[in-house]
């Protein structure tokens, strides 16, 4: 399964995100992915910046070459949607695929896109750094019991990149604020044109006022939430660090995500659709306008923009 974090700066993505990796390698193997322009999930799960392995961000090239020679949904929208059969040309990956470095930290595989650098100002963005890891999960078949885990950037940026569709689920962290339930409605009401499933995690509650105050704006979408830790605070301070120091609300919190993502159903021809749409919409709209035709409303569900929904 695939799930992402998102929400508004500060709000505690990465130390979710860090929480539930170690969580779910007791249930299978978990590659944990740091795409978010402050790199701090190596950090937060211990391992010295010195040790984490070439960005992705960096081998956009030589991904496409590795996957399918070059990225046709790129380089023309149009005839892709048009002409490409399912699956052709491409490669399926499988967890651990030795060609995208990672580097191993407690049972997980850190991948990381590398931090936003001067070249990402200007034409290209941090946006492309990001379609790295859009690759790597549109050719990626995991199969059940494995995760992949997203540590995705702060605020709306999550959303202005193609990635934000490729999850089963995306856990989106708010704290009991009105800024954080603000990114909330903002990412539920663009998600839900895409048809991408969300859970709210509230994150440091202080008080039952504060789990209301999430339950009035969040609704039904609130799944669990997180108090003020100290062992979360002894392990940004960067003592040693356990999932058994952590308190016993937080393990109920930990075990109703991981529950929550394993029973979330695996719709593998969803991920193609949303892709192509949301590159053709949003990013590739000038191929309606080359065309003069309507390109989104011919796309049907058995599009395959990713090999995944071929070999499903
Ligand atoms: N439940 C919690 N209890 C105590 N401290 C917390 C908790 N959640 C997060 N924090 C602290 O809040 C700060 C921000 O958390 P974190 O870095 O995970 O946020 P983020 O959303 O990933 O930030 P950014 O937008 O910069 O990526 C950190 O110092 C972290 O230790």
């Amino acid at each position: 399964m695939r799930v992402a974090f998102v929400g508004k700066g500060g709000s505690g993505k990465t130390t979710l995100s860090s929480l539930f990796v170690r969580y779910a390698t007791r249930r299978g193997p978990v590659v944990a992915i740091d795409a978010d322009i402050n790199q701090h999930l190596g950090l937060v799960l211990g391992v010295d910046p010195a040790e984490h392995p070439p960005p992705l961000g960096g081998m956009l090239t030589e991904i496409k070459d590795y996957l399918r020679g070059d990225n046709p949904l790129i380089r023309d929208a149009a005839s892709m949607v048009k002409t490409t059969p399912p699956g052709r040309g491409s490669r399926l990956v499988r967890l651990g695929d030795p060609f995208f470095p990672s580097c191993s930290v407690e049972g997980v595989s850190l991948m990381v896109t590398g931090p936003f650098e001067e070249d990402d100002l200007g034409v290209a963005c941090y946006h492309s750094k990001l379609g790295a890891v859009e690759l790597y999960l549109n050719h990626l078949v995991d199969g059940p019991g494995e995760y992949v885990v997203v540590d995705m950037t702060a605020g709306a940026d999550s959303f202005a990149s193609g990635l934000f569709t490729r999850f089963d689920l995306t856990f989106l962290v708010a704290e009991p604020t009105r800024q954080g339930v603000s990114v909330y409605r903002q990412y539920r009401d663009h998600a839900a044109g895409f048809d991408v499933a969300i859970a709210v995690l509230g994150n440091k509650v202080h008080s039952p006022e504060d789990v209301d105050f999430l339950r009035e704006h969040v609704g039904d979408d609130l799944l669990t939430w997180f108090g003020h830790s100290p062992a979360i605070r002894g392990m940004e301070q960067g003592r040693p660090f356990a999932l058994d120091d952590l308190e016993p609300a937080a393990h109920h919190a930990l075990a109703t995500m991981l529950d929550r993502l394993d029973g979330q159903p695996k719709d593998w021809p969803k991920f193609g659709r949303q892709a192509a749409e949301f590159h053709i919409r949003n990013a590739h709209a000038w191929a309606n306008r080359a065309t003069g035709e309507d390109l989104v409303a011919q796309i049907d569900p058995g599009f395959v923009y990713g090999p995944a929904v071929a070999a499903s």
